[in-house]
C-alpha cells in the first residue's frame, strides 16, 4: 500500500513554464507569460466574452459597497463578469483546467497552499482604465496571486493605450502591454498596479486570483 503511494507521489514532472513563473515569482514578485494558454482556447474566450458584451451581460464594476457610483467611476471604469466554475462552457472548463493544472503544480513545488480561485471576465471601453490599487481587501487576506490573461486580438496597437503598470517596491515601475495570449500573474499582497487608459478599442481579458484558506 505504502509502495502505490510512492509510486504515485514520484509520478511529479516538471514543468518549464512553471517553473519559469516560479523563479520570476521568487526573484521580481510577478512573470509575464506569453504562452500558458493555447492560441484557440484564447480566441475562443474572446469569442465567448464579446458575445455576453454584445448581450449587455457584464456588470459594471464596483470597488466596495460603500463607495458610490461616481467615485467608483474615478477610480475603475471595466464592466465585469465572475465566471461560475459549476455553470463553465467548453471553453472556459479548458481554462480552469489550466489553471487548475497551475494551482496543483504550486502547491506541490512551493507548498502554497491555495485552495480557491475567483475569475472574472472584464472589458474596459475607450476612456476607462483602473487607479493604482492593491488587490486585496482589508481584513480579508486570502487573494495570494493575482492573473490577468488578456483576450485582445492581434490586431491590439500598443498606441491603444491600456497598459498594466506594476510598481515594485524597490525598483522602477513596470509597463506591460495587454497583448494577445499574455498572462501576468503577481503577487496580490505586495505589488500594486494600474490600468492605464484605453484610448482606442476595447480591452478584454480575464481576472483571477489564486487563494488560500
Ligand atoms: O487588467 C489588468 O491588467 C489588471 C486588472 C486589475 O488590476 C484588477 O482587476 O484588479
Ligand atoms: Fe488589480
Amino acid at each position: 500500500m505504502a509502495q502505490t503511494l510512492l509510486t504515485g507521489d514520484l509520478s511529479f514532472k516538471e514543468n518549464p513554464l512553471f517553473e519559469k513563473i516560479i523563479q520570476d515569482l521568487l526573484k521580481q514578485n510577478y512573470s509575464v507569460c506569453d504562452n500558458f494558454f493555447e492560441l484557440q482556447l484564447i480566441d475562443n474566450l474572446r469569442d465567448r466574452l464579446k458575445i455576453l458584451h454584445n448581450h449587455s451581460e457584464l456588470k459594471k464594476a464596483a470597488i466596495g459597497n460603500k463607495v458610490n457610483e461616481s467615485i467608483s467611476k474615478a477610480i475603475r471604469g471595466d464592466y465585469i463578469q465572475w465566471i461560475d466554475e459549476r455553470l463553465a462552457n467548453p471553453e472556459e472548463r479548458l481554462f480552469f483546467e489550466a489553471i487548475n493544472t497551475f494551482k496543483t503544480y504550486l502547491n506541490m513545488t512551493c507548498f502554497m497552499g491555495i485552495l480557491h480561485q475567483e475569475f472574472h471576465y472584464a472589458v474596459y471601453p475607450k476612456g476607462t482604465f483602473y487607479k493604482r490599487h492593491l488587490d486585496t481587501f482589508q481584513n480579508d487576506d486570502r487573494r495570494k496571486l493575482s492573473m490577468v490573461c488578456y483576450l485582445n486580438d492581434d490586431s491590439w496597437d500598443k498606441t491603444n493605450g491600456g497598459e498594466l503598470v506594476i510598481y515594485p517596491e524597490n525598483s522602477n515601475e513596470v509597463i506591460i502591454h495587454p497583448l494577445l495570449g499574455r498572462v501576468v500573474i503577481f503577487e496580490s499582497q505586495l505589488l500594486e498596479h494600474e490600468v492605464r487608459p484605453v484610448f482606442n478599442d476595447m480591452r478584454l481579458s480575464i481576472t483571477g486570483w489564486l487563494k488560500t484558506r
